[in-house]
């Protein structure tokens, strides 16, 4: 792009800054409900809805609150929903078996959601985590992370989420070869219009504490996750694993982290422009909350100008637990 710039006065960049008609004129980037992925956190009983202290206005809820969740989404028009399973400890095994029941958490939830308010799409999470103890994505022997092995059980896993009716499925896991063994799984079975959504460049970030307590995992953790996670130093390396897995068959890619990541979102939309998407994580929402509950920023503004920011980088939708709230202020005209 080539950009014009003449010397004031003949060019005054206030001109189209002088009243709200112009200002809407020259805005380049929008930012509306299609934009939004809420993720929300599933958990067993009837009834129940859970705060979680470290993400003050998330919950945990129960399968017939989550269905409430969705027909709230969908009334609001946000187009896609995303399960998170906190897991009853008594169901996490070494081998990870319950990930890949058909009446798990995230399973029931799939299947109550997809009767009750089938217009809205629910996309899963495909990792190990929430199903062992030890707080991997993947299986453990001797303090290593196994791939192959994992990507096997990852690929059981997939398959029960797409026969209990998920939409988009979202491995998280970081494993190598795990899109191409999912895609031809998925095909193989007959799900060919289950898409994949890969969480292509996830940095082993600090920003993931919130969740960790949100889905029972702290504390859990053995060691750090710092062998199949990015380095957070490394941009090049996110554009071969994005490549990589749009090769082996995914249809949307994620970088996560979302906010300290908004230079990858932007080499990844401009170099391979396929269906990009961000994960605005848990410490990111913790941080603008806290601030804002302790009234030390305007948290509505500054909510809708980081997801604003995501739009500028390039990104197509944005998961964020701030969905409902921003809907809310977007159809309000808050934008
Ligand atoms: N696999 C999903 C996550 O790790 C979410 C992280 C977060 O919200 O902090």
């Amino acid at each position: 792009m080539r950009l014009t710039v003449a010397p004031t006065p003949t060019l005054r960049f206030r001109r189209l800054r002088k009243s709200a008609a112009l200002r809407a004129l020259a805005q380049e980037h929008t930012l509306s409900v299609n934009d939004l992925i809420w993720p929300v956190f599933v958990r067993d009983g009837t009834n129940l809805r859970e705060p979680i202290a470290s993400m003050p206005g998330v919950e945990r809820l129960s399968v017939d609150q989550v269905v409430k969740a969705a027909e709230e989404a969908a009334g609001l028009g946000i187009p896609a929903i995303c399960l998170f399973p906190y897991t009853d400890p008594a169901k996490k095994t070494a081998g990870c078996e319950e990930a890949w029941n058909p009446d798990n958490l995230a399973n029931r939830a799939i299947r109550a959601i997809k009767a009750a308010v089938p217009e809205i799409a629910v996309m899963t999470d495909v990792a190990l985590d929430p199903y062992n103890a030890h707080g991997h994505d993947g299986l453990v022997q001797d303090g290593i992370i196994l791939n192959d092995e994992t990507v096997e059980a990852l690929v059981k896993m997939s398959l029960a989420q797409a026969e209990a009716g998920a939409d988009i499925l979202g491995p998280s896991d970081m494993m190598d070869g795990r899109i191409g063994a999912m895609r031809a799984a998925l095909e193989g079975a007959g799900y060919k219009d289950v898409a994949i959504m890969s969480y292509a460049a996830k940095y082993a970030s600090a920003y993931y504490g919130p969740f960790r307590d949100a889905v029972g995992a702290s504390g859990a953790l053995k060691g750090d996750k710092k062998t199949y996670q990015m380095n957070p130093a490394n941009s090049d390396e996110a554009l071969r694993l994005i490549e990589r897995d749009l090769t082996e068959g995914a249809d949307m890619v994620m970088v996560k982290p979302g906010m300290p990541y908004l230079d990858i979102i932007h080499r990844v939309k401009t170099t391979f422009g396929a269906p990009t998407y961000a994960y605005q994580v848990s410490g990111e929402y913790a941080m603008i909350r806290a601030a804002a509950l302790n009234g030390w920023i305007d948290g509505d503004r500054v909510m809708l100008e980081s997801l604003m920011a995501f739009r500028r980088a390039g990104c197509d939708g944005v998961l964020t637990y701030f969905a409902p709230q921003a809907a809310r202020a977007i159809r309000a005209g808050q934008v």
